[in-house]
């Protein structure tokens, strides 16, 4: 939960004036901070006002942080707020908007009511309020506050008012010149009242005097120092499909393992390289990662890190079995689904592959090449994706089945615009990893995530990166739409045509027609793979991977090259298939129908649609006559 603030804007409802002079106490607050504050380099703009003149329409892509102060009228919001309040309770009803369609907007609230007397409506707004908000994945900086007018509100206000102020202003980053402000984390699913804040705050003045100095360092480092997430972190991993996995990895069942369950087709890696999806763990080994990629699909629920320090190190032969056993539980509810035969099920309980590319940097775990290799000693093959900010990492990396670079931007600037990476050398440390894929035994891969006006440009630039990298294999892929945003909308996401047209963009460059060529492609993801000619043997492509040859050279310790692995590409997955790269053993389906039906729906609508307009010409014509007739 990060970003930059570019405004606070402090929204209040009031009716009789209480919470108004609240909300002023806080702007003048925010703003002699602002200004008092030597090191603070950003000077965000503050705004204060009232609920009903904030623009609806804005609040997905409000680049601010909103504070709200609310009062609470019968259980309800004050009159004229009600309409805001009933905007995102009609949003939160409507299905066809993500559940991450507010994961940019950044909230906190502090309500003011009267617990004696209003007893189950006691500050019903703030709390409905958070019920919505949360639904769309809106942030809270801070739990949610609530003030009992009964008591003494107003120091209670005070202090919150103190902690809004230390979270909003961070001055260690800003003076650090980091694109992103981390806020504490101090979200939860529940909120706080004063009651309790005054308990909690006599408990910790008890514990205090109890704990000796050594209990409590003891305590920070098992309880704090060593877990990756915290608890509303993983709380909301958990709640978007993530299987947690001890301390710093996790599971999730992609969407293409479903739809492969049910026959409905496979993913674009089965095409390419004969990755059977729901025979495919995808997972990573540290939730962690050094970027905030605009495109993430994962909302920036993961942490940020740099390096290990501080983290607990799982031990490789635990997070294998958990992650095998998370892997089985997420198949399991699909067990007995109508489309689902014993057969399918049965076969993707044995996991044949693992996509190391989920979410963070899978690099990151020091015990990677431990992991990997008990992955390869079950006969489980290894798509390592890193997004090139670890070439020390990258450097020590034993071989894995095929290895990948996410090539997300062609200049240092797109790279900073839309990786917001955490390194300040980002853009050396993306170089050196390319330069270490030119050297790698195993297949190589670069991965381009393109999204239209933002990094479909300078292609010339990518084929430089392609020079430098000497990739095997070159994969362009359309972003997949993860709900608009400040910076990404549907104008951004290219059609299957435009990711072919920006392909050959590239393979009109003198350098990439003698060394690659068009392979296969993926209609359905919208990609497309550019491959390394001495992949063609015998008029064949062999983008295709024998796994057993793999785990033999690999198990066997022999040296091997990319070529010593592969197998012959099917004629369906081949670039220009009447297949597009679907698998003709699968049936396609498009919103809910299959593809010939409804093809064949559209036909009886067009014939249909044809007699009505023929009848509709013939009555036309008829009256016309007898119209004529009567004149005469
Ligand atoms: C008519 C009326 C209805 C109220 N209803 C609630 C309520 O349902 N829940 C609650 O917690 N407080 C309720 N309150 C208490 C108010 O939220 C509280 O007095 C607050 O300070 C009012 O703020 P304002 O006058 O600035 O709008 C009510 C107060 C009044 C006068
Ligand atoms: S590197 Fe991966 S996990 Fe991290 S922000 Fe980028 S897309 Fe998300």
């Amino acid at each position: 939960m990060s970003k930059k603030i570019q405004e606070i804007k402090i929204l209040y409802s009031s009716t009789t004036g209480t919470v108004q002079s609240l909300a002023e106490k806080l702007e003048k607050h925010l703003k002699d901070k602002r200004e008092s504050d030597q090191f603070l380099v950003l000077r965000s703009k503050i705004t204060l006002l009232p609920l009903y003149e904030y623009n609806t329409d804005e609040l997905h892509t409000d680049p601010s942080v909103l504070i709200f102060v609310l009062a609470t009228n019968n259980g309800s919001p004050p009159e004229k707020s009600k309409t805001f309040l009933k905007f995102l309770q009609d949003m939160c009803l409507d299905q066809r908007i993500p559940s991450g369609y507010l994961a940019n907007v950044q909230y906190c609230i502090f309500g003011l009511g009267d617990k004696p007397t209003y007893k189950s409506n006691y500050c019903k707004f703030p709390r409905d309020l958070i019920r919505v908000l949360k639904s769309k994945s809106a942030q809270p900086i801070l739990k949610t506050a609530m003030g009992d007018e009964s008591k003494d509100y107003v120091a209670y206000f005070d202090t919150w008012m103190e902690r809004v102020s230390t979270v909003v202003f961070n001055p260690i980053l800003e003076l650090q010149g980091e694109t992103s402000i981390q806020f504490e984390d101090l979200s939860d699913e529940e909120t706080e009242d004063s009651d309790e804040i005054e308990k909690e705050k006599e408990k910790e003045d008890l514990e205090s005097e109890e704990e000796s100095g050594e209990e409590k360092q003891k305590e920070k480092s098992e309880d704090i120092e060593d877990v990756m997430l915290n608890v509303s972190l993983a709380k909301n991993l958990k709640k978007t499909g993530y299987k947690l996995v001890g301390s710093h990895s996790a599971v999730k069942l992609c969407r293409w393992a479903k739809t492969m369950l049910r026959g409905r087709g496979c993913c674009y890696k089965h095409t390419f390289y004969n990755v059977s999806s729901y025979s495919c763990m995808e997972m990573t080994t540290s939730i962690a990662c050094a970027n905030r990629c605009r495109f993430c699909w994962r909302h920036h629920l993961n942490p940020i890190a740099k390096d290990w320090t501080g983290y607990k190190i799982d031990e490789p032969r635990k997070i294998l079995s958990k992650a095998l056993e998370a892997q089985e539980s997420l198949l399991r509810s699909w067990k007995g689904h109508p489309n689902v035969t014993q057969e399918r099920y049965k076969d993707a309980l044995r996991v044949k592959h693992c996509a190391l590319s989920l979410v963070g940097e899978p690099l990151l775990y020091p015990r990677i090449n431990e992991y990997c290799a008990l992955l390869h000693q079950q006969h489980i093959s290894t798509f390592m994706v890193t997004n090139s900010q670890f070439p020390e990492q990258l450097e020590n990396l034993k071989p894995v089945t095929q290895l990948y670079l996410s090539i997300d931007a062609p200049n240092k600037k797109v790279l900073r615009k839309l990786d917001r990476p955490v390194f300040k050398d980002y853009w050396e440390r993306y170089l050196k990893c390319i330069k270490i894929l030119a050297k790698r035994p195993e297949r190589t891969v670069f991965r381009l995530t393109l999204m239209k006006g933002i990094n479909m440009i300078e292609p010339e630039n990518y084929v430089e990166l392609i020079k430098l990298g000497n990739p095997d294999f070159v994969e362009l892929k359309g972003v997949t739409f993860a709900g608009p945003s400040s910076y990404f909308t549907m104008e951004n996401i290219p059609y299957h045509r435009d990711v072919q047209a920006f392909a050959e963009k590239f393979m009109s460059d003198e350098y990439m027609k003698e060394k690659y060529a068009f392979s296969c492609e993926h209609e359905h993801s919208c990609s497309v793979l550019l491959t390394k000619k001495e992949f063609f043997i015998d008029n064949k492509w062999r983008t295709w991977i024998d796994y057993d040859k793999f785990f033999d050279l690999y198990n066997n310790e022999k040296k091997f090259t990319a070529l010593d692995y592969t197998a012959e590409t099917p004629s369906w997955a081949v670039y220009g298939s009447k297949e597009k790269g679907f698998d003709p053993n699968y049936t396609r389906f498009k919103k809910g129908k299959k593809v010939e039906e409804e093809e064949q729906e559209q036909e009886e609508e067009e014939k249909e649609q044809k007699e009505e307009n023929k009848e509709k010409k013939e009555k036309e014509e008829k009256k016309e006559k007898e119209e004529i007739q009567e004149k005469k």
